[in-house]
């Protein structure tokens, strides 16, 4: 039998999963990829072999309510993938965990204690935590004796100046890991790795915007291809406005709703991260595909403030950097959303970026002009062979 590593990027609404196969080095194309979304709503799998040959299309029946449906959901998947994966001997398994906090700035083998040690995280990343968890315990159970790897979001972020994670807080809070850590890592170290094969070496180690624009997005700023700012701190909730997600908040509106909207954390909680963001605003959709094809207003004033939190948080992260070189896009939205990226980059000529309508509209890599100052790019990420890399490094 062949080997292979399987990928399991567990989320809020989806899992997303993938296999590799591993003859000494992994090829960035899996074998297999699927995931299930509309988990908690309306239950979907799709997968497709390397080939592109549709395996599976079809609604799931997981009769468990919606809170309990990604268990559900995952234990579908193991059984499935048990059908499936003939001929292919799964030698490991590669999970994304969102939250790292300050223990972890590497991908780890787990076992008992280093689980336990990833629950306590889940007050950090309250969307993403739990259901990572829940993944890693389907495949332990699901594979017993197979090793599983941990690969962080927030590792990638490590490595930014002390000011950069400093909150303007007593040092006894700080001290707790109150501190801005940063996400969507995986993604970044993909883009900084590939960076060199699509820029010039100065540009590549100058100084790189890359934003990551998903359902969950932010982004980041680099130097040398290694992170010093980000728009997302110690949850994945601060920065960029999102898909359900509000994104930087005055902090005044939390009090205020608590103290005259009679709101507890439960109900805030709610707010912050399933009710706002491009579906709060709409009142339509949390899709960026639905929101730029709808003629309602109210669509369109969500698209607007999506893109104008972008380009002022570039111009904060330009800040930081003292100027930028490239500007990446990459993410369900920075890779198929030329709207989107139309809008960022017509208001960044002063940064330096002569933006080119036409190799836009045809979402080819390079959306600036040839004699553009600083470079535009479109990028496609790939956080599967990220996370198959490094569980096969560690196995
Ligand atoms: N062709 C497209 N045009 C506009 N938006 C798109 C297109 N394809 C995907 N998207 C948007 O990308 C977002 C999902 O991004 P993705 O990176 O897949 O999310 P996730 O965070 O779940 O991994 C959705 O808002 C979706 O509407
Ligand atoms: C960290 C985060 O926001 O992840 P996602 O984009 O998968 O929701
Ligand atoms: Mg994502």
């Amino acid at each position: 039998m062949n080997k292979a590593i399987l990928t399991i990027n567990a989320g809020s609404s989806s899992i997303k999963f993938a296999l590799f196969a591993d003859n000494e080095v992994i090829p960035p194309k899996p074998e297999m990829v699927g995931q299930i979304d509309g988990i908690g709503a309306k239950p979907h799998l799709k997968a497709r072999n390397a080939a592109g040959k549709v395996l599976d299309d079809s609604d799931l029946e997981l009769a468990d309510a919606p809170e309990s449906q990604h268990r559900a959901a995952l234990a579908f998947l193991v059984r499935w993938l048990h059908e499936h994966e003939a001929g292919w001997e799964i030698i490991g398994v590669g999970h994304r965990v969102v939250h790292g906090a300050q223990d972890y700035s590497h991908p780890i083998r787990l076992d008992d204690a280093t689980v336990a040690r990833l629950k306590t995280f889940i007050p950090l990343a309250p969307l993403h935590q739990p259901h990572n968890v829940a993944g890693i315990e389907a495949m332990r159970e699901a594979l017993p004796g197979i090793p599983q790897v941990a690969c962080f979001d927030t590792a990638f972020h490590r490595t930014q100046p002390g000011v950069a994670q400093l909150f303007a807080l007593p040092r006894h809070i700080t001290a707790k890991g109150v501190r801005r850590y940063g996400f969507h890592g995986l993604s970044y170290e993909y883009i900084a790795d590939v960076l060199p094969q699509h820029l010039d070496p100065a540009r590549a180690n100058g100084r790189v915007i890359v934003a990551h624009l998903g359902n969950g997005a932010s982004m980041c700023a680099m130097l040398e291809r290694r992170s010093q700012a980000s728009t997302m701190g110690f949850t994945a909730v601060e920065g960029l406005m999102m898909g359900t997600r509000t994104g930087s908040l005055d902090p005044g509106v939390l009090l205020f709703l608590m103290d005259y909207g009679g709101m507890d954390v439960k109900a805030l909680t709610r707010l912050l991260y399933k009710e706002s963001g491009l579906l709060g605003v709409s009142g339509i959709s949390q899709d960026m595909r639905e929101l730029l094809a709808s003629d309602k207003p109210e669509a369109a004033e969500a698209v607007d403030l999506f893109c104008y939190r972008i380009v002022r948080e570039i111009g904060s992260l330009a800040a930081a950097l003292g100027g930028l070189d490239a500007l990446v896009f990459t993410g369900g939205i920075g890779e198929h959303a030329a709207p989107v990226r139309e809008r960022v980059c017509a208001q960044l000529g002063w940064l330096g970026i002569e933006f080119d309508p036409a190799a836009n509209a045809a979402d080819a890599k390079v959306i600036s002009t040839a004699s553009s100052r600083t470079v535009a790019m479109v990028l496609p990420t790939n956080e599967e062979w990220m996370l198959a890399r490094h569980t096969a490094e560690l196995i």
